[in-house]
């Protein structure tokens, strides 16, 4: 190669990455990791995963013929190098930016990206379906489902290897084992796993032993019999992977993930093999970049960041995030009340729960990516006397939503849902937005739903949430905590009871949460252009503070409700079902202001929320509309 042109100026298409000797492809896995780091450092994204997995796909786009061969990506943050070699890599200036190239695979951007992913666990429920259309069609292709050990802890990804596990279907699934999930992998499985990379001697034994019990002569019946227990037994004791095998899976493993010529004979060998596949590799996160491998908690999902230093780029107004304030919260809290208990699934930094489980190691559980068995847990803990608190991002808690409702609105129990993530997030786009939380969770009977204003707000409800008998849940956005402290300085304030944060006759805007702000800011520019717009901050979505709306709506004909979720059965039809019931409805012009029945793609925040009317200016636009002015 002349030595001034790189190798990754050489690949136009997948086909480019066959003609490369493995050396050249080691060559170009250093360019790679290279444009990894420089295109991420001024994008942000998930860095740490794409560095741990770029021998593992240049080696896949080797072996395999993609998109014929179909590849899935396990959440799917870990695609960046699987783009790069399938034509995108002069898009990634773009990444996650609005109408830019996306975080994860998406079937609008490339015939190359097999299905759209973003929620862990999914790949071997949707490979194994694929792999039986294949064989129902007669189709010749390989079904290759790449998981992480942390999705691996999901508990989607264990149905999906017991269905595919005793079939014959050719299936291959690659565990991509580099002990981390976003911080620390959990649980028994990633022991299991542990082990399995730790004595390297188990693989060499696996093959000695294995050659040495097939040559034992099948002399008798009873002594083959045994010989085959022997080898069961022994092979139970030295067979890495004995539980995929048991499962049904050819375990193959575990491979060095760093290193191509061994990955691509075990992908070809795995080619070959009838029936289902895993293999296991093992790979490093954040790999090739000091402050990563260090590091790759925080360099799973990284803000732009100074290569030199890997600090992130600050911004913002230095406003502790809501998570941050959860956090802090909830350490104060439980020292006074040793039955609170924090859970988590996989997400402890995400979250704010670090310092918690630093404080009380023995209160804290990170289940791992285990949403819904986190909310049943939550109902054992509270069903013996403990006040659990499961903070989780909107998106993800969809997963649970049948636990929920089964158990533990049914047998309204103490649990505190704290709903991170909701509303827009921005750049993770479609897949992680948490805008139907509201719509799922305000019908349940027994589940109450708040939404606080600012940060003391928020202090102020999970206070009340510690002390409430009942399911609870309060959602609050991605970033930083707002500070309404110049206008309501209650620190008893009842959440459940809404407050007028400006008077005003001409029309009522009643808003939730992060958008009491946008209600706030649209009204303050208005009564400057004499328009007089009463704002209410509701903080009880569910039960609404029937009183305080009504009485705030008497006598004003426009009423607008500000939500940032979707419409459809969001906090705006809650309002709109109460003046249905309680007023002559035909007296009012109720808008219900929020996100269509849609699902969002990815951008800042603040383009997103100006694109859809929901920033000060559309809100604005929208009020002069309806009163004519
Ligand atoms: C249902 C669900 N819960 C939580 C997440 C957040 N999440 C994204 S990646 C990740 C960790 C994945 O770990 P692993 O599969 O090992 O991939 P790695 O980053 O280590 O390559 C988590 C918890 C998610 N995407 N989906
Ligand atoms: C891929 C994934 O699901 C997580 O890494 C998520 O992107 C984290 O989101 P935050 O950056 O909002 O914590
Ligand atoms: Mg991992």
């Amino acid at each position: 190669m002349n030595p001034l042109t790189s190798y990754l100026s050489s690949i136009s298409s997948v086909s480019d990455v066959k003609k490369l000797s493995d050396q050249e492809l080691h060559l170009l896995a250093d360019e790679i990791r290279s444009f990894l780091i420089e295109h991420i450092s001024k994008t942000g994204g998930h860095l740490a995963s794409n560095l741990g997995v770029v021998e593992m796909t240049l080696a896949l786009h080797s072996v395999f013929d993609s998109p014929k061969d179909k590849m899935i990506w396990d959440v799917g943050h870990q695609a960046y190098v699987h783009k790069i070699l399938t034509g995108r890599k002069h898009l990634f200036h773009t990444l996650r930016k609005y109408k830019g190239l996306s975080g994860f695979p998406k079937r609008s951007e490339s015939e190359h990206d097999i299905i759209d992913t973003g929620h862990s666990s999914t790949s071997i429920s949707a490979g194994y379906g694929m792999a039986c259309a294949r064989d129902l069609q007669g189709g010749d292709y390989s079904v290759i489902s790449i998981i992480g050990d942390g999705a691996l802890t999901g508990g989607m990804a264990f149905e999906a290897l017991n269905h595919a596990g005793h079939s014959n279907t050719n299936f291959i699934v690659i565990l991509n084992d580099n002990e981390m999930s976003i911080s620390q992998n959990v649980g028994g499985l990633s022991s299991y796993l542990n082990r399995l990379r730790t004595d390297p001697a188990y693989f060499k034994m696996k093959v000695d032993v294995e050659s040495l019990l097939t040559k034992i002569p099948a002399i008798g019946k009873a002594v083959f019999k045994t010989a085959e227990k022997a080898k069961d037994s022994i092979k139970y004791f030295l067979v890495p992977g004995i539980l995929f095998e048991e499962l049904g899976f050819t375990y193959l493993g575990p491979v060095d993930g760093h290193t191509i010529k061994e990955l691509k004979m075990v992908f070809k060998r795995a080619k070959n093999i009838k029936g289902p596949v895993l293999i296991h590799v093992l790979t490093k996160k954040g790999k090739g970049y000091s402050y990563a491998e260090e590091n790759p908690d925080k360099f799973h999902g990284i803000s732009p960041f100074d290569i030199e230093t890997g600090s992130v780029v600050p911004s913002g107004s230095g406003r502790p995030s809501y998570s941050a304030v959860f956090g802090k919260s909830l350490v104060d809290l439980a020292k006074n009340d040793p039955s609170i208990v924090a859970i988590t699934a996989a997400m402890p930094s995400g979250t704010g729960l670090n310092e918690f489980a630093k404080t009380y190691p023995r209160r804290f559980f990170d289940v791992g990516i285990a949403e819904q068995h986190a909310v049943t847990f939550a109902a054992g803990l509270a069903l013996n006397g403990m006040r659990p608190f499961f903070p989780v991002y909107s998106t993800f808690l969809q997963r649970a939503y049948d636990q929920i409702v089964h158990d533990i609105c049914l047998q309204n129990l103490p649990v505190v849902f704290c709903i991170d993530r909701s509303g827009l997030v921005g750049n993770d786009g479609e897949t992680h937005h948490g805008v139907f939380d509201i719509s799922f969770l305000s019908h349940i009977p027994n589940m109450t739903l708040l939404a606080p204003k600012d940060g003391k707000e928020f202090e102020r409800m999970l206070s009340f949430a510690a002390a409430y008998q009942g399911p609870i849940a309060i959602r609050y956005p991605r970033g930083e905590s707002d500070n309404f402290a110049t206008i309501t300085v209650d620190p008893e304030v009842n959440p459940l009871k809404a407050e007028i944060l400006t008077e005003g006759n001409d029309l009522c805007i009643i808003a939730i949460g992060n958008m009491v702000r946008t209600a706030y800011d649209a009204a303050e520019a208005l009564r400057s252009q004499d328009i007089h717009c009463k704002v209410v901050n509701a903080r009880a979505i569910k039960p609404l503070d029937q009183e305080t709306l009504l009485q705030a709506c008497e006598g004003i004909e426009h009423i607008i409700t500000l939500e940032d979720h979707v419409v459809t059965g969001g906090f705006g039809s809650l309002v709109l079902n109460l003046f249905n019931r309680k007023q002559d409805i035909k007296e009012k012009q109720i808008r219900n202001l929020g996100l269509p029945e849609a699902f969002i793609e990815h951008g800042d925040v603040e383009e997103l929320m100006e694109q859809y009317g929901l920033n000060v200016e559309g809100l604005i636009s929208c009020i002069r509309k309806l009163l004519g002015k």
